[in-house]
Parts: structure tokens; sequence; C-alpha cells
């Protein structure tokens, strides 16, 4: 598991200014954070992919240099995951995205129902899957998606990255998914709370990024 906070980092200016009540009434500069850390775990991750060797010549000479040998499918969790999953799409020029809508009903106290909607995305058969969700809390909208998305092929290895993550959230993926994964996330929290909300958390992402939904 990496996590961006163990290092003193840039990353840390990003996640403060994503909590921080004040500074994230500011939407604009909310989603940009969201896609900086996107940005900032994308080069992470690129780090543990498979690289070629390829020729190339300058105006000096000629010379070689590394390159990815695969691009990644992008899934991004909507709604709130769209400019974390934009941040990943900034450095993966040529990766494939699929989009899946996940909604937690939190109707009924202490509760968490998952209903999935618009689904859309490529074969990931043998792929390379960065799933992208700032949100891990209980854990249960990753389950569900990665449940959807293995109905359709397995995926030579999945990522999943988050911006903030609860420990029970992470307990939870570890019990319930039905593959490797490694998991790439900006901080890990103390605790839910009693509406499943991450603590300290940020509140919610997706009505910060986008406003509040009927
Ligand atoms: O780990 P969980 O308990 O499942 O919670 C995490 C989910 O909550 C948020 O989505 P939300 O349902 O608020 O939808 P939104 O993105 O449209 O706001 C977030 O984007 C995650 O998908
Ligand atoms: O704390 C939380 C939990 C789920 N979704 C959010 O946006 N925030
Ligand atoms: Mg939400």
């Amino acid at each position: 598991m990496f996590v961006l906070s163990d290092t003193p980092s840039l990353a840390h200016q990003f996640l403060l200014e994503l909590r921080d009540i004040h500074i994230q009434k500011d939407s604009m500069r909310f989603r940009r954070n969201l896609e900086r850390l996107g940005e900032i775990l994308a080069y992470e991750i690129s780090k543990s992919l498979n690289f070629n060797s390829l020729p190339i010549e300058t105006p000096i000479q000629a010379s070689t240099v590394l390159q990815p040998s695969e691009q990644p499918v992008i899934i991004s969790v909507m709604r709130a995951a769209l400019p974390f999953y934009h941040g990943f799409l900034n450095y993966f020029d040529r990766a494939d995205s699929g989009f899946i809508g996940a909604f937690r009903d939190e109707s009924k106290e202490g509760e968490i129902a998952i209903e999935l909607g618009y689904h859309a995305s490529p074969s990931i058969e043998e792929r390379t899957v960065i799933l992208a969700d700032p949100m891990l809390a209980t854990g249960k909208s990753i389950v569900e998606t990665v449940n959807t998305l293995l109905a359709h092929g397995k995926p030579k290895h999945l990522h999943i990255a988050s911006v903030i993550a609860a420990p029970e959230g992470i307990q939870y993926l570890k019990e319930n998914l039905n593959c490797s994964f490694s998991l790439w996330l900006g901080a890990i929290d103390e605790k839910l709370n009693h509406q499943s909300y991450i603590v300290p958390g940020l509140g919610d992402a997706g009505d910060l990024a986008f406003g509040p939904k009927l």
C-alpha cells in the first residue's frame, strides 16, 4: 500500500486545501486539487509499470529511452471521481477510459447501499486497470464497481487509487475483493462516523466538486 502523506511533499498542501472548510468552498480549486492528486498518484503508479527501451534520435546523436510498454485502462467512479480521473488521464496520454456511476444510498442510518448506474468500459481483459475514486469510506462503492468490472473480464493487475481512505474501507476491500489489487492513497484518516462519512475527511466530495444533488 502506498500512502502519499507518509512523505512530506506538496501533496500535503493539496490535501489541506481539499479538507479546509473555507478553501473547499472554491469548487474550481477543489476540483483542481483532486486533479493534481490524480496526477501525482499517476506518476507514482507509473513507477510500477513495465517499460521498453526505445531507440530515438536527438538532434545531437542516437540514443535509447524508456517508454511504458502498455497504457492502462482508467476507470472513473462517477460522480466524484471525474476531476481525480482527469489527473490520471493528464499523465497516461493514451490510456483507455471506463465510467461507472455509483451512488451511496444514505437514507438508512448506519447502513449504506450502493446503486450502480451508467456503465461504459473497454475490455479490461489482461489490461492494467487503475480504478479512481477519491473517497474510500465503507469500501462498498469500490467493491460493487470492481465486481461489475470483473463480470466483463480479468485484469492483468488492478490498482485502486483514492485521495482519502478510512481504515474500515481498506479492511472491507481486503475482505471482499475477489482479485489481487494494489492500493494507492493520498491519506488514511481516523475512522467513519455514524453516517459512514470519513473522519476528519473532507465532507462530500461529489457535492463539493459539482454542487449538491437532488
Ligand atoms: O466507500 P463508500 O462508503 O462506498 O463511499 C465512497 C463513495 O462515496 C462517494 O460517492 P457518492 O455516493 O457520494 O456519489 P457522488 O460521487 O455522486 O457524490 C465517493 O465518490 C465514493 O464513490
Ligand atoms: O466521507 C465521505 C464518504 C463518502 N463520500 C464522500 O464524499 N465523503
Ligand atoms: Mg457524494
